[in-house]
C-alpha cells in the first residue's frame, strides 16, 4: 500500500489575516458529485426558509433544510426550526468530511439556490448554539459558484470559486472579522446545492 495515496494535500489558509479558510479544492470524483447532487435534491426534506421581520412574514427563494444527531431545535427571527435525523447519503458526506478535516460536527444546514439568480448576502455565522471557533465544513455540489470574503474593518474582499465536490473549512477567528457571500449572478442556469457541517452546542 502506498502511504502517500492516503496522505492529503496540504489545504490552503485563503486568508491574509484574522482567521482560518482552508480550501482543499474537490475531495470528491466528478460521478459521486453528481451521484449525490440528485440524490440530495430528492431526498432532502427542501424548504424555503422563512422569518418574520417587524412583524412581516418573509420566504426566500433558496431552499433551506437542517440534519443533526438530535432533534436539535432553534429560533431565529421568530420562527423555530427543529433538525431532522440524518439520511444515509448525508451521513456518508458527514463521515468523509470529518475524516478529511479532522474535526467532528454535529449537525448540517444544506442550501439549494435553483439558479445564479439565487444567493446569499453578506453574514457571518454567528448563532449563538455554535461551538465558539468551531470549525464550519462547506461541501459544494452542482454548479460553480463564486464565493467570497469581506474583512469587517478593512473591507478587503477575497474571492474564489467554489466547483462541484469542493470542501472549503472556515474555522478560528473568521466568523469575528469576515463576513462571507454568495454572490447572484446572470452568469450561471444551473443549481447548485452547499452543505455546511457545523458543530452545536446545546444551551
Ligand atoms: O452556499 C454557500 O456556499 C454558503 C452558505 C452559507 O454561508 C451559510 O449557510 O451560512
Ligand atoms: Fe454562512
Amino acid at each position: 500500500m502506498d502511504l502517500f495515496e492516503q496522505t492529503l494535500a496540504e489545504p490552503i489558509n485563503i486568508l491574509p489575516k484574522d482567521g482560518l479558510v482552508n480550501y482543499y479544492g474537490e475531495i470528491l470524483p466528478v460521478k459521486a458529485s453528481n451521484d449525490y447532487f440528485i440524490a440530495l435534491l430528492n431526498e432532502i426534506d427542501w424548504r424555503r426558509d422563512q422569518a418574520v421581520i417587524f412583524g412581516k412574514h418573509i420566504e426566500t427563494k433558496r431552499k433551506v433544510a437542517w440534519y443533526a444527531d438530535q432533534a436539535f431545535e432553534y429560533t431565529y427571527s421568530n420562527i423555530t426550526k427543529r433538525a431532522l435525523p440524518w439520511t444515509q447519503n448525508l451521513l456518508a458526506l458527514k463521515i468523509l468530511v470529518e475524516q478529511q478535516t479532522n474535526e467532528n460536527y454535529n449537525s448540517c444546514l444544506l442550501n439549494l439556490y435553483h439558479s445564479g439568480e439565487e444567493g446569499m448576502a453578506w453574514h457571518s455565522d454567528g448563532e449563538i448554539d455554535l461551538k465558539k471557533h468551531g470549525a464550519i465544513a462547506s461541501l459544494s455540489l452542482g454548479a460553480t459558484r463564486k464565493f467570497a470574503f469581506k474583512h469587517k474593518q478593512s473591507k478587503d474582499v477575497i474571492s474564489l470559486y467554489l466547483k462541484p465536490g469542493s470542501l472549503l473549512v472556515m474555522k478560528g477567528i473568521t466568523q469575528q472579522h469576515w463576513l462571507h457571500r454568495l454572490p447572484p449572478t446572470k452568469k450561471v442556469f444551473d443549481a447548485r446545492i452547499n452543505l455546511t457541517f457545523r458543530t452545536i452546542t446545546p444551551t
